[in-house]
């Protein structure tokens, strides 16, 4: 039986004159892995932040297991279990890459772990299963980008999320290294995670995603299998603009 873990509801959300999402409904289903993609500025971003709560939505509505959570602020949402990565990422400066992702396990599901000592060898898990075990001691701004990209990984990990949002974890890496990051996030999700990935990256999507999801202009013009979806003659001219379509 499908279960659906979290689901938007005509979701809107506007800038001024802009609007960024633009009635946009859709569910996530226990255990699933979801790619999101879209031309650059179609709102995948901002449906995250709706969806983790840090942005309100204009109008719409965020539901997780079956409940309302418009008016659960971001940090209850972390703590419902509702984990995310950001495309910029935001390393605590000064602490070491195990004290960075020690501080997801202290703020995570349930209200996360009560003691440091319980919270670092969380951290040291979600480190080693990320590929970043040799790295802990390591200030966090010293690592280079992909693993900058493992480490947002790790920390979203460590709050124990059961859904996890990833904004562009594969942006700018290479080959391998999004090999990698498509072996975590199986991984992720043979641990019964839910996953919602938005990425460029269309072979990667392709291959992880059990169903893909397509915003354009804000507006979600396609949902289904992965192959079905990319074939979509809405979705082609999307990306590649009518003529070179
Ligand atoms: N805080 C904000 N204030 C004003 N406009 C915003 C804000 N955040 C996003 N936007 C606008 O909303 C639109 C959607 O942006 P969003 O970042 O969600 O797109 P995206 O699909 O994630 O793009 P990309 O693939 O480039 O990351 C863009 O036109 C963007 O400029």
């Amino acid at each position: 039986m499908t279960t659906t873990i979290l689901e938007a509801r005509h979701l809107t959300r506007r800038f001024a004159g802009l609007v960024a999402v633009n009635d946009v409904s859709f569910k996530l289903n226990q255990g699933e892995i979801l790619g999101f993609i879209g031309p650059n500025g179609a709102g995948k971003t901002t449906l995250i932040s709706l969806l983790s709560g840090t942005l309100a939505p204009t109008e719409g509505e965020v539901y997780f297991q079956g409940h309302s959570i418009n008016s659960v602020p971001a940090y209850k949402r972390a703590r419902l279990g509702i984990g995310r990565t950001f495309q910029i990422m935001r390393p605590f400066p000064g602490l070491s890459v195990l004290d960075n992702v020690a501080v997801g396990a202290l703020f995570g599901r349930g209200g996360g772990e009560k003691k440091l000592r319980v919270a670092r060898e969380k951290a040291r898990e979600c480190l080693t299963f990320v590929g970043l075990g040799r790295h802990i001691d390591q200030r966090a701004e010293e690592l280079g980008g992909p693993d900058r990209k493992r480490l947002e990984l790790a920390k979203a990990l460590a709050m124990q999320p059961q859904v996890l949002l990833c904004d562009e974890v594969m942006a700018g890496l290479n080959l391998t290294e999004i090999d990698e990051v498509i072996e975590v996030i199986r991984k992720v999700r043979s641990q019964g995670i839910s996953v919602l990935v938005i990425e460029h990256v269309i072979k990667a999507i392709k291959t992880l995603s059990d169903r893909i999801m397509v915003l354009h202009h804000g507006e979600k013009i396609a949902d289904g299998a992965p192959a079905e979806v990319l074939a979509n003659q809405t979705v082609v001219e999307a990306y590649l603009g009518k003529k070179r379509a």
